[in-house]
């Protein structure tokens, strides 16, 4: 892989995508794609990031970039709708942009919101679609006993999973054992991808199913030794990512040895405009494992602002010493 500083700033395209719905706090997203050998490669840690975190989400950049994807064991993935902390008077409208999944999974704990609109929003998404999955993801927003309390008053609207109640292992270790009796099983998110060894939490006993993401875990590779390690069934999710990223996701989907559960890979159609005419977004449920190439038109039409490009290049050189 060729790491040099200069070649590779002068491979990256910055675009910046505007979102349909308002997601994560922000309207537009940024991502940075390198062309390489083997395809193109998306570069997406959110801005927040520091260096030494979005230098895992760089490795699986070029990785995907560079080198050819595992074998696939499936050519389509089965994905679910992802619904922003949204209003209940929104939540068709988002939902209607997802064709065919049967399952949702419900954004909760949004910070300045109560369990009153998590309540409603998932009682509208139970009224709208009677018979999909629904799972709950509070990104670790919940203290334990909040929780309890929470996962009580949404329990009969049927839950799947929930995903990161807690933010740290330990907590999610003693709800799961408070859950227990009522069977609704915990995934680890941000236990996974944000944690000092992305092990921790299966060793611990503290979920259930594990959220993976190529990008933060440095990659398919890296990400399917992960899985195959911890034993726990895993769902293949994207952090809000361009067609590009969107089928390095898929191709972690389609290459794990079981996929039980739908996998959060429908994020485009969250997206008002994507870097390929045709976006990587669910139809009849599904989306395809086979590799984006963006359009160079649509590349330059969303390129980003040149003070946002050198804001990538600077974020380029300070994550490089961390690979
Ligand atoms: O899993 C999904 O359905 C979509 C991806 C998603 O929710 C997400 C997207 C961006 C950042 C964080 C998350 C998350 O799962 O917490
Ligand atoms: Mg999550």
């Amino acid at each position: 892989m060729d790491l040099a500083y200069e070649r590779l700033a002068d491979r990256m395209h910055v675009v910046s995508l505007p979102l349909a719905t308002r997601f994560r706090g922000v309207e537009s997203r940024e991502v940075a794609l390198f062309p390489g050998a083997a395809g193109w490669g998306e570069w997406s840690p959110f801005l927040e990031y520091e260096p030494e975190e979005a230098a895992r989400w760089l490795r699986a950049a070029l990785e995907d970039a560079d080198l050819e994807r595992p074998a696939l064991l499936r050519t389509t993935v089965p994905v679910n709708a992802t619904l922003p902390a949204v209003a209940p008077s929104a939540v068709a409208g988002v939902l209607a942009r997802y064709d065919g999944c049967r399952t949702v999974k419900v954004k909760v704990a949004e910070r300045g919101q109560v369990l009153e609109d998590d309540v409603a929003r998932v009682a509208e998404v139970r009224a709208l679609l009677p018979d999909v999955r629904i799972r709950v993801d509070a990104n670790g927003g919940w203290g334990v006993d909040e929780a309890e309390t929470a996962v009580r008053a949404l329990e009969h609207f049927d839950l799947e999973y929930v995903e990161q109640p807690c933010a740290s292992v330990p907590e999610l270790a003693e709800l799961r054992s408070r859950l227990r009796r009522l069977a609704i099983p915990i995934a680890a998110d941000e236990s996974v991808r944000k944690a000092s060894d992305p092990l921790l939490v299966a060793r611990a006993g503290a979920a259930d199913v594990l959220v993976v993401k190529a990008q933060p875990l440095g990659g398919v590779r890296a990400a399917l030794a992960i899985v195959a390690e911890a034993g726990l069934p895993a769902v293949v999710s994207s952090a809000l990512d361009s067609s590009v990223g969107l089928s390095m996701g898929a191709a972690l989907a389609g290459a794990l040895p079981s996929l039980p559960y739908d996998c959060g890979l429908g994020t485009g159609a969250l997206l008002a405009a994507d870097v390929t005419p045709s976006p990587l977004v669910p139809v009849g449920g599904s989306i395809s494992a086979d590799r984006v190439a963006p359009d160079p038109a649509l590349l330059a039409a969303h390129a980003a602002a040149p003070e946002r490009v050198a804001h990538w290049r600077e974020r380029l050189a300070a994550c490089l010493p961390h690979l």
